[in-house]
This record gives C-alpha cells, structure tokens and sequence, in this order.
C-alpha cells in the first residue's frame, strides 16, 4: 500500500488545540456548552481515544478538529495550518486531507466497494492510479477479492472495513474515528481496532478516535477523558 503523506509535523505534535469553545443554541432559546476552554495537544502518528460518557461533546471535539464545525472561540492548528483562520476554500482543501470514519459507515449502496473507496477521489487530480490505490487498500482491510461486491453484501466488520479503506484513500496524515466500533460486536470490534492501530503504526497516521467504551479506549495509546465539554485535568 502506498504510505500515507504524514502530516506536518510541529515539535511531535500533529494537533494543538488552545481554549476551544463551542456553544450550541438550542431550539428553546438556551444553550449548551458542548466544548468548555479545551486545551490538547495530541501527538503526531499517535492513536488517541477520546472518551466519556454520551453528550459529553466527543463527538464535538471530532467535528472542530476536522472543521465539520467552526468553534465559537479558541484556535485549532493541524500540523503547519492554523485551521480556525482559513478561508472556506482553504477549509474544504483542508478537510479532503483528512479521514473521516463514522459509526455508521455511510457506504454508497449502489456502488461496488472499489467504486466506495475511490469516491472521495471524485474530481480532484491526484499523483496516483486510484484504482490501484483503492484496490491497494482493500487488500490491507482484508477484502482483496471483494472489490466487486456491493456494501450490502457484507458484514457490518466488513462494511466498517471498507469506509476505513474509502478514509484512507488520499493518503491523510490524520485519521478521525467516531465511535467507529460502536454498531459492531465485541470481536469485530477488536479486529476493527487492531486494523486502525496497524495503520497507524505502519503510515505513521495520527489517529483521534471517540469512544463510551473504556475497553475500547484502552487500545490507544493515549486516553483523554472528556465530560461536559471539559477535558478531564488529569494528565493521560
Ligand atoms: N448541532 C447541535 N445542536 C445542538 N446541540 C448539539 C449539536 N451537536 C451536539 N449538541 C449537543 O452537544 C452535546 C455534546 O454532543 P456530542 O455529540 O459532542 O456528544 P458525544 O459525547 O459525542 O455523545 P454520544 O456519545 O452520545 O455521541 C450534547 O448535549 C448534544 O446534544
């Protein structure tokens, strides 16, 4: 499989987050404060589970750090790039160099799984052949021969393999994982988390993975603890 570009590396730290605050306004006139003053640094080519409780705002924190959402205040740098000062066209440029993988896995139905992986490719111009690079990332998701097939011909594991092949299709430094593991039984679960902890170990990819599970997270290398929006002060 082709390596993955790593991404810009400051000092070992892939992600810096300083007083990052979000607040959602609520249909009724209240608010909700889903990030409260976050302060993280999380290493380049290194796995982090995020975990807490459900609402916690893990999920939130996802969202800022890959510009699914814009935090109310607070900067975000990913490698070299102050992400919170860009410009809507530098942010779509800055979110397509990033994997994104979700507890569904959002597969594309009518298309085969070779046809799902290349999709985020789609009229953008890249260095590679994408159909090696896809065909590539089906073998190391294990699902080599299986590239003809349609996502409802296979299991969920399978399925979640499949989006983690599409997530890592342009080559990202950074891996975000949202609950990834969370419509899966406990030993696809294990197989799905070793698969990312093999990534990111052979590329080099920094992975930022959300988690309830405390069993899950322990398969990271680091666990940040997050509650009400707040990091948990102890140091993880
Ligand atoms: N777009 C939104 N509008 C209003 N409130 C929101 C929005 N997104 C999230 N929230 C609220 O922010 C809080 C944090 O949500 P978030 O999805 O980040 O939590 P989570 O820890 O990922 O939860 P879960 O484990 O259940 O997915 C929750 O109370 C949620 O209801």
């Amino acid at each position: 499989m082709t390596p993955s570009a790593p991404t810009p590396v400051r000092d070992g730290v892939a992600v810096s987050l300083r007083s990052v605050s979000k607040t959602y306004r609520l249909g009724d006139g209240s608010t909700l404060t889903a990030a409260d003053g976050i302060d993280l640094d999380l290493g380049a080519g290194r796995f982090t589970a995020v975990v807490g409780p459900s609402g916690s705002g893990k999920s939130t924190l996802l969202h800022l750090i890959g510009a699914i959402d814009e935090p109310d205040s607070g900067t975000i740098t990913v490698g070299e790039q102050e992400v919170t000062s860009l410009g809507r066209r530098a942010l779509a440029d800055y979110r397509s160099t990033i994997g994104f993988v979700f507890q569904q896995f959002h597969l594309i139905p009518a298309l085969t799984l070779l046809d799902n992986v290349i999709a985020p490719l789609v009229g953008r111009r890249v260095a590679f052949d994408r159909h090696e690079r896809a065909r590539e990332l089906l073998e190391a998701v294990g699902l080599g021969d299986r590239h003809a097939s349609l996502p409802s011909q296979l299991s969920g594991g399978q399925q979640q393999r499949v989006a983690i092949a599409r997530a890592l299709v342009a080559g990202p430094g950074l891996l975000l994982a949202d609950e990834p593991t969370g419509n899966l039984d406990s030993h696809t679960a294990g197989e799905i988390l070793a698969l990312l902890a093999n990534l990111q170990r052979t590329h080099g990819t920094t992975v930022v993975m959300a988690t309830h599970d405390p069993s899950v997270a322990d398969r990271a290398d680091r666990v940040v603890a997050i509650r009400d929006g707040r990091l948990d002060p102890a140091p993880a």
